[in-house]
C-alpha cells in the first residue's frame, strides 16, 4: 500500500470545499475538515453557524451545493443516509429522537433489527432455533449497552416519560448498540445533570471509534475532544488542539468572548 493510501484509510470523515445555500443564506462555505479514524473531534460555533447543517451533509441528509464528503476513503456525496448508515455512521440530535411509545429496551432492540432477523421469513414464522439464538444475543447485547449507560432500571419504561437526560442516554444507547464506525452527537449534553454529562463522557470515551460532536457547552468539548473545528457564519475559522483553540484570537473574538 502506498504511503498516501495508507493516509487515506486512516481518515474516517473527510469533508472538502463542502457548501450548503438555503436561497440567499450561505449556511456553509468552502468547509474542509478531516477526523482521523477513531479520533474525537469537536464542533463548536454560534447559534447559526452552520453545525446542524454540517451534520446533515455528513449523514446524508442533505446533499451539499458544492464539494464532497468522504467515509473511510470512499466518496459518498451521493449516497444518502441509509447507504451511510449502512457503512456504520450513527447520529444523535438536539431534540432526543426516541420511539416514546416504545419501552427503553425495545428502542434500543429496533437498533439491531433493521439488518433483518436472520432466518429470514421461515425463521421468524417457526421459531427456527438459529432465530431464537439470535434473538437471545440481542437481548443480551441490548441489556449490555443499557447497563453501559446507566439506563439499566429503565429497560421497561417508556421513552416518553423519561426526562430529557435519560432520553438523550437512550438515543445514544441505540446509536452503539450496533457497534457503528462513526457517531455524530448533536449537542449531547444539552439538558444532562453534571453526572449524566460525566458519564456521557465515559460512555464514548471507552467506544473507540469515530466522533464527531457539536456542543455548546466548551468546557465538555475541551474536554472530551483532541481536536476542534470552530465554526462562524458557515466557515471554518480555527481548526486545532484544545489549547490551540483556546488561544486562538479569532475564536476568542467570534464565540469565546
Ligand atoms: N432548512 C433551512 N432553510 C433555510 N435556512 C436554513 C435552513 N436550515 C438552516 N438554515 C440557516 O442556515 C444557517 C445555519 O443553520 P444551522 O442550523 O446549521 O446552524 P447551527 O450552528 O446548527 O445553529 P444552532 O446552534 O442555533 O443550532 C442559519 O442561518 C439558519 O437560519
Amino acid at each position: 500500500m502506498t504511503e498516501s493510501a495508507m493516509t487515506e484509510t486512516a481518515t474516517a470523515i473527510e469533508v472538502k470545499g463542502v457548501g450548503v445555500s438555503f436561497g440567499g443564506i450561505r449556511a456553509l462555505n468552502e468547509v474542509t475538515f478531516s477526523v482521523t479514524a477513531g479520533g474525537t473531534v469537536g464542533v463548536i460555533g454560534p447559534n447559526g453557524a452552520g453545525k446542524t447543517t454540517l451534520f446533515d451533509v455528513v449523514t446524508g441528509l442533505r446533499r451539499p451545493t458544492q464539494g464532497s464528503v468522504g467515509l473511510h476513503g470512499a466518496d459518498v456525496t451521493a449516497t444518502g443516509a441509509l447507504g451511510r448508515s449502512r457503512l456504520g455512521v450513527r447520529r444523535t440530535f438536539q431534540r432526543p429522537q426516541v420511539f416514546g411509545r416504545l419501552t427503553v429496551l425495545d428502542n434500543v432492540l429496533a437498533a439491531l433489527e433493521w439488518r433483518g432477523g436472520g432466518g429470514g421469513l421461515a425463521g421468524d414464522l417457526f421459531a427456527l432455533p438459529s432465530r431464537r439464538s439470535r434473538e437471545r444475543d440481542r437481548r443480551e447485547r441490548a441489556r449490555e449497552v443499557l447497563e453501559q449507560c446507566g439506563l439499566a432500571d429503565l429497560a421497561d419504561a417508556y421513552a416518553a416519560d423519561l426526562p430529557i437526560g435519560r432520553r438523550r442516554m437512550v438515543e445514544l444507547a441505540r446509536a452503539i448498540v450496533d457497534t457503528p464506525s462513526v457517531l455524530l452527537l448533536d449537542e449531547p449534553t444539552s439538558g444532562l445533570d453534571a453526572d449524566q454529562s460525566t458519564r456521557f463522557a465515559e460512555v464514548i470515551a471507552g467506544l473507540g471509534i469515530t466522533i464527531l460532536l457539536v456542543e455548546h457547552d466548551v468546557g465538555f468539548v475541551m474536554d472530551t475532544c483532541e481536536r476542534i473545528v470552530v465554526l462562524n457564519l458557515g466557515e471554518v475559522i480555527a481548526d486545532g488542539t484544545p489549547a490551540e483553540i483556546h488561544e486562538n484570537p479569532a475564536v476568542r473574538a467570534a464565540y469565546l468572548g
